[in-house]
């Protein structure tokens, strides 16, 4: 079995939906603490379902899908059956955890086991995720076989991993703020009058619209405003009504916040 998942939530869930896709159900094996959600999951996506000791052991990409908090009694019970398949089959642990650095992961898993660290976020499992990462002592072609198995997750960006904490508050945690925004443009348009799920879905499509126009004009954001607000027009009066609430700086304090709260994690 190729590619193995300890722990299946959210994340996990996301990722492992993107890897089926990307190599195949067959090649997939799934565990997680409680067993019904992985063979939920195993069920949806056709793979295989098992124990954390059978992915540890049969594996080649060791996908770590549970919280930053619970790494350790994790990886301790898992160290000795990695270490003894260490010498005849050779593994990559694949962490998702925010906040804990390759090194931490390593000395947790007992060795200095080869090594992606990626930082992905939930539309992942839509294929539309954002996904950065960086490596340690992965040969070329399992690189080459990891990137093809993860590329229906969504844009992959290979980032030295002093970058990875800064970006998992950008795109890690954005979506929520994304989210929070969407519920907040809605609200106002059933505030005005219109049907809740009417104003959901203009809300929606407006976001991803105004992304793509970001992604695909290379526009500045400021630009793009710009073309959206006629002089005299009702658009600005959003705009300053926004800017005296500090909408940009509360959102970039969320990131600053989100950031501060990642290092902490990797204490
Ligand atoms: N949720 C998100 O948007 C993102 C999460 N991450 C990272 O992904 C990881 C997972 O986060 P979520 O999926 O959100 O959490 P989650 O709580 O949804 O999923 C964690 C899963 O691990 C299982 N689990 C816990 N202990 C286990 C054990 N000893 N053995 C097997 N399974 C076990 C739980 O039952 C649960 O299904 C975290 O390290 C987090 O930092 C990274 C980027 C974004
Ligand atoms: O909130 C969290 O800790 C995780 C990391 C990035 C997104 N969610």
């Amino acid at each position: 079995m190729k590619y193995g998942f300890i722990g299946c939530g959210n994340m996990g869930g996301a990722v492992a939906r993107a890897v089926c896709k990307g190599a195949g159900a067959g090649d997939v094996l799934l565990a997680n603490r409680t067993p019904a959600k992985a063979q939920a999951l195993a069920d949806e996506l056709g793979c295989a379902c098992g124990t954390n000791e059978q992915v540890a052991s049969i594996c080649d990409f060791i996908f770590l899908g549970v919280k930053p908090q619970m790494m350790e009694d994790m990886l301790d019970v898992l160290a000795p059956v990695l270490e003894s398949r260490a010498e005849s089959r050779p593994f990559v642990l694949v962490t998702m955890a925010a906040g804990l650095s390759m090194h931490q992961i390593r000395q947790m898993a007992g060795s200095g086991y080869p090594i992606i660290r990626m930082m992905p976020n939930t539309p992942v499992a839509l294929g539309a995720g954002m996904i950065q990462y960086c490596y340690d002592d992965v040969e070329p072609e399992q690189l080459q076989e990891w990137l093809c198995a993860m590329a229906p997750a969504g844009q992959l960006d290979e980032v030295p991993e002093n970058l990875i904490d800064a970006a998992s508050a950008v795109s890690g945690c954005g979506p929520a703020w994304v989210y929070q925004f969407i519920e907040a443009l809605a609200d106002g348009g059933v505030a005005a009058g219109l049907p809740r799920a009417k104003a959901q879905e203009y809300a929606a499509q407006t976001v991803l619209g105004s992304a793509r126009m970001v992604l695909e004009s290379g526009q500045h954001p400021g630009a793009l405003k710009d073309a959206v607000c006629s002089p005299g027009g009702s658009t600005i009066q959003g705009v300053r009504l926004l800017e005296q609430r500090a909408f940009r700086g509360a959102v970039t304090d969320a990131v600053l916040a989100a950031y501060e709260k990642t290092k902490e994690l990797g204490k």
